[in-house]
């Protein structure tokens, strides 16, 4: 797949207002909240994470973003206006999770089908469709039908039309489920060609590790209520996890480690290795870290610096039962 062209050549209302604003959004279905109370913040050109457990209410959340469920409550604007608005639809990119496909039609008709819904003109379309299938590793397979082609096929051409507008704003949903480990990480680059655009994507997704990776921001979800927002430098409290390997842990050193940082995790169970799992109020803790290590005699072999565990993080969330509301 190639770095995506997909920015909006031009905006239809140039704005500085959010991708996605909402104010205490309530959904209910047959009385019951499913989404209850949503405040979410999105800026334009994030690459946002909306997690949360099965049933959290996320697909219900994206279905009222995207203007095809009607809020019971509270209020939404999505690039500055409503979803409903045929002048907003038509900037905003979709990837439901479950996509019918027409398998009759080969995947270029499907794009140019999507694409004249979309409101794009015949000779645009005539460029830009080999252009996004290229985009998502499909390049000269258009012209097969789609009941040929693979699950993670499927799942790239629901993606190039996603993008085919040139959209502002992207939902998608568990982008990446069909997919195998090449493809995934190609996903993620076309997130990354994204946000380089400008493009703001809200992304659905179970994989932890692939949301840590790509999103600037997260939200966890449980029950229709936001737990927690932030970027996850924010989200673990401004704590930088860091790895260290050295041959032998010599007396002292772990309580010099623990008076810089809080040792989280040690595992002596390899002869000739040690490893310590620390985390240290900020990165410019580092340096006495490495110095720590030297001035005991043990001989450092790495010294990493983790991103925040997602996983952790949202294990915690989801299971304490009244977990804080952000
Ligand atoms: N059309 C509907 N009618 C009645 N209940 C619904 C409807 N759509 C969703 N729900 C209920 O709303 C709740 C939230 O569903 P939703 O699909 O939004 O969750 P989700 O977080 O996307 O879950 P998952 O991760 O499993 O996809 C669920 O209890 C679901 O049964």
């Amino acid at each position: 797949m190639n770095t995506p062209q997909v920015g909006p050549q031009v905006a239809a209302q140039p704005s500085t207002s959010a991708a996605i604003e909402t104010r205490e959004l309530r959904k209910l279905y047959r009385g019951r909240p499913v989404v209850d109370g949503l405040s979410l913040h999105v800026p334009r050109g994030e690459v946002f994470g909306f997690l949360g457990p099965n049933g959290a209410g996320k697909s219900t959340t994206v279905k009222m973003l995207l203007g095809l469920v009607l809020p019971s409550g509270g209020e939404l604007r999505v690039l500055g206006g409503h979803p409903a608005d045929p002048r907003v639809r038509a900037r905003l990119g979709f990837l439901p999770e479950q996509f019918r496909f027409q398998t009759w039609m080969t995947g270029e008709e499907f794009l140019r089908f999507h694409g004249r819904l979309a409101g794009l003109k015949a000779d645009e379309l005539r460029a830009r469709i080999p252009q996004v299938l290229e985009t998502v590793g499909l390049g000269g397979r258009g012209s097969e039908p789609l009941g040929g082609y693979s699950k993670g096929m499927l799942q790239r051409c629901g993606l190039a039309g996603a993008i085919l507008a040139r959209p502002e704003l992207v939902f998608l949903d568990e982008p990446t489920s069909a997919l195998d480990p090449i493809g995934r990480v190609e996903v993620r680059e076309i997130i990354e060609g994204l946000r380089a655009e400008g493009v703001a994507v809200f992304l659905n997704s179970h994989l932890l590790s692939e949301v840590e990776q790509v999103c600037d921001r997260v939200a966890f979800v449980k029950a229709g209520r936001v737990l927690l927002q932030g970027s996850m430098r924010e989200l673990m409290g401004g704590v930088v996890p860091v790895v260290l390997r050295v041959d032998t842990l010599p007396p002292g050193l772990l309580d010099t480690l623990a008076r810089l940082g809080e040792v989280r995790h040690t595992d002596l169970q390899t002869p000739g290795r040690a490893e310590v799992e620390l985390w240290l109020a900020q990165e410019d803790g580092l340096p006495a870290v490495a110095d720590a290590v030297h001035q005991s005699g043990a001989r450092l072999y790495a010294l990493t610096p983790r991103r925040p565990d997602l996983e952790t993080l949202f294990l915690d969330l989801i299971e304490t039962p009244e977990a804080p509301r952000a």
